[in-house]
């Protein structure tokens, strides 16, 4: 587990750390191209998003922020593949999207954890179609970089809310994802507890050279965690700017 004083963070990692994680990292790209999504309907002029225009590179750790009903979940669920986009494309490191895919996992606000398995079936849920020796290696390993090792015959209902949190990333890195998708994974923690999942998931992004997409109402949350911050308003890209170039206020007066 990462500490304060080994945690990678964006000032004190090496200069050009994107350049350097490209090549070997877990992280892939994500491209949407011209993506759309109205509720109402194809051509509708209903709530929703779009069209929205995105490169994300190997290994970014973007933070998606924006007033509620901005469209940060309905982009995040046209990325998992749980909204068919009515208009453009996205592609997972060149692959086109078009569902549910392997390479993209989404952990959401409430851990949607099955309460009938153990922790260890919890994570294991994804990787059926591995052999077996292959899945008990996945799932330790996965529980272990979470902190959770040796809490694998555990029940659901025997976790605090952050350690279910933890059994969710865990779940979502077992697969060793391309991105990971995030949304609010830690709203509903207090806060000592969402800022040691936090930096955790910082310790996380940067082992496994992951790419990362995480939305969160939190401002100074976002500053803090995303390389580069996207801001969406009425379903719009209303800023695409690196971290280090902006402030709390700032962003608070590009959302008014
Ligand atoms: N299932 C739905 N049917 C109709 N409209 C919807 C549906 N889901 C979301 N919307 C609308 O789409 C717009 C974008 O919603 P979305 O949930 O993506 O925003 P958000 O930025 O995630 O908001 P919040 O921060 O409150 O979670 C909003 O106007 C919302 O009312």
């Amino acid at each position: 587990m990462t500490t304060v004083q080994d945690r990678p963070d964006h000032q004190t990692a090496p200069p050009s750390p994107l350049a350097a994680r490209t090549s070997d990292g877990l992280g892939r790209s994500l491209s949407l191209t011209g993506v759309g999504y109205r509720y109402g309907g194809r051509g509708q002029s209903g709530a929703g998003v779009g069209p929205l225009n995105l490169h994300i590179a190997p290994g970014e750790f973007v933070c998606v922020v924006g007033p509620s009903g901005g469209g940060k979940s309905t982009l995040l669920s046209l990325l998992a593949g749980f909204l068919a986009p009515q208009s453009g494309q996205i592609q997972l490191g060149g692959e086109a999207v078009r569902g549910p895919h392997p390479g993209l996992t989404l952990v959401q606000q409430e851990a949607a954890l099955f309460p009938w398995l153990t922790v260890t079936g919890n994570v294991a849920f994804g990787l059926r179609g591995l052999k077996r020796s292959e899945r008990a290696a996945r799932v330790s390993d996965a529980l272990r970089q979470v902190g959770l090792a040796g809490y694998g015959p555990r029940r659901v209902h025997e976790l605090s809310g952050g350690q279910r949190q933890r059994v969710a990333l865990a779940r979502a890195l077992a697969v060793q994802p391309g991105v990971l998708l995030l949304d609010e994974p830690f709203s509903a923690l207090d806060h000592a507890t969402r800022t040691a999942l936090a930096d955790e998931l910082l310790g996380l992004w940067w082992q496994h050279k992951l790419t990362v997409v995480f939305v969160t109402h939190q401002l100074d949350e976002a500053l803090h965690l995303g390389g580069r911050i996207l801001a969406l308003k009425n379903g719009e890209v209303a800023l695409d700017a690196p971290a280090k170039t902006l402030s709390v206020p700032r962003l608070r007066e590009v959302l008014e």
